[in-house]
């Protein structure tokens, strides 16, 4: 379903480069709930970029639906990422103007489909994330995780091969954040969605049947993540992880 080869990414500064991203290699199968975890500068947005087509790696290759998305010019891409692509973000992005409904049905207008169609779709969606007896109402009427629930709905209109969720319950407390990632599970199951979530969170991560971990641009073992390394920044390596953890590290054990 979304397949990483050899990824790497450097950003250029001047004449200055900084490699962010090195040799990153995982597999995610379609159906599966992933967690993406990093502390503050370790990469996660970059690789969230380079994984939803938003930019080309400096190195690598990366497939989602068997293609490979490295390949594609912006056009090509930009009609990809609207069929096979969902995001959430952290802070909704909902637009205020439009009501709940309206604001869930939006991919599928950029899609020509017909209004009833999409209002169908689009109350459907939001019967399921629980918030169906607000359709009429403006995202400010909401509260945040009510807004996440429509950001929620809305990506899922498109039936995409996969979700980006970038840090879903960022802006949420303890207990909005379980209900959240209570119905991005149950939605997962249900509908059988591919979900890469991002979180620099262990309580949300530590939900997930299986996480990916980055620490300086390098995927590492859990044990990895918490643990400062000795003499600075090294490559670690991956072995003997958690049950239901699965940790993709080929590449890893270069410093460069
Ligand atoms: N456009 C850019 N130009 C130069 N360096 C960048 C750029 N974007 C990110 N970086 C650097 O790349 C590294 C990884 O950043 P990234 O934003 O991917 O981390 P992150 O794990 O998402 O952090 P956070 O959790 O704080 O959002 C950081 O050292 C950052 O300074």
């Amino acid at each position: 379903m979304l397949r990483l080869e050899n990824v790497s990414h450097s950003f250029k500064n001047g004449n200055e480069v900084l490699k962010v991203l090195h040799n990153i290699q995982f597999e995610v199968q379609k159906g599966e709930m992933i967690a993406l975890l990093g502390s503050s500068g370790s990469g996660k947005s970059t690789l969230l970029n380079l994984m939803a087509g938003l930019m080309k790696p400096t190195e690598g290759h990366i497939y989602i639906a068997d293609q490979d998305i490295v390949k594609y010019g912006e056009n090509k891409l930009a009609v990809f990422r609207r069929k096979h692509i969902g995001f959430i973000f952290q802070a909704y992005e909902l637009i205020p103007t439009l009501t709940v409904r309206e604001n869930v049905e939006l991919p599928l207008v950029f899609q020509s489909v017909s209004p009833s169609k999409r209002r169908k779709k689009a109350m459907e969606l939001l019967e399921m994330t629980g918030i169906g007896d607000k359709a009429a109402l403006y995202p400010s009427q909401l509260s945040g995780g009510q807004q996440q629930r429509v950001s929620i709905s809305r990506s899922l209109i498109t039936e995409p091969s996969v979700i980006f969720a970038d840090e879903p319950t960022g802006n949420l407390d303890t207990k909005t954040e379980e209900e959240i990632i209570r119905i991005m599970m149950a939605l997962n199951e249900s509908m059988n969605t591919t979900f890469v979530i991002v979180t620099h969170e262990m309580e949300v991560a530590a939900q997930m049947k299986k996480t990916i971990m980055l620490r300086d641009g390098y995927l590492v073992q859990p044990e990895e993540y918490t643990r400062p390394a000795a003499g600075g920044s090294k490559a670690p390596n991956a072995s003997s992880l958690p049950s239901g953890v699965e940790v993709h590290s080929e590449g890893a054990g270069e410093v460069s």
